[in-house]
């Protein structure tokens, strides 16, 4: 099942981002500045491209593996853009998932396919990461789910109150990851083993 793809609006974004370059001061028009507009615009295409995404376009490969205990992707790496200032925030992801009695599982690759469907969107990292376990949740139906998100923000690190390297560590749990602590304490030391 496949969602409609987003039509992004180039020309749109090109008149707009021409329209900043004038507000700062910038002549739109010099050499290295003729190409931008649309530039950013491809960019912003391929930087938002989750919008137009669904769960299902990601989770397409679900097959019984005979297996029902914990699957566990350790550090996916993940860039998304802050909804506040539409810079940058980039870290890694760890998504788990005890699979249901059917012993259904995806495809490992599918799990950073998932992470990327809502990465590719403007986003606040909480949001992201609740919505990666909602949408594991809804369409494998397993047992239950842990994602976690370490990230550092651009904006906090480049501009605004200048803290490079601070990290922002989020987590969502749900089915049993929620209700048993012992589950969720063996997932926590997967993560951390290093
Ligand atoms: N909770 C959360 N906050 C975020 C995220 N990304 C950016 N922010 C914060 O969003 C807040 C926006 O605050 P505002 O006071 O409206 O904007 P601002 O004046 O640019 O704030 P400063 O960044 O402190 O300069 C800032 O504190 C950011 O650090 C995120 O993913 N989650
Ligand atoms: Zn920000």
């Amino acid at each position: 099942m496949g969602a409609e793809p987003l039509q992004i609006d180039h020309a749109r974004i090109e008149r707009a981002v021409r329209e900043i370059l004038l507000a700062i001061g910038e002549d739109p028009d010099r050499d290295g500045l003729l190409d931008t507009p649309a530039r950013v615009a491809r960019a912003y295409a391929e930087q938002f491209a989750g919008l137009g995404q669904i769960p299902q376009d990601a989770l397409t490969t679900i097959f019984d593996a005979g297996h029902d205990e914990m699957v566990l992707v350790r550090d996916i790496e993940v860039y998304s853009t802050c909804e506040h200032h539409l810079v940058p925030f980039h870290g890694v992801a760890h998504v788990g998932y005890i699979p249901n009695g059917k012993g259904q599982v995806t495809g490992l690759s599918k799990l950073a396919r998932l992470v990327d469907v809502f990465a590719r969107r403007p986003q606040v990292q909480e949001r992201m990461t609740s919505q990666i376990a909602d949408a594991l949740m809804e369409v494998l139906e397993p047992r239950g789910t842990i994602v976690v998100v370490e990230a550092e923000h651009m904006c906090m690190a480049m501009r605004g109150v200048r803290k490079p390297g601070a990290k922002t560590i989020t987590s969502a749990v749900r089915g049993i990851f929620r209700d048993d602590d012992k589950t969720r304490a063996e997932a926590m030391s997967l993560i951390n083993a290093r």
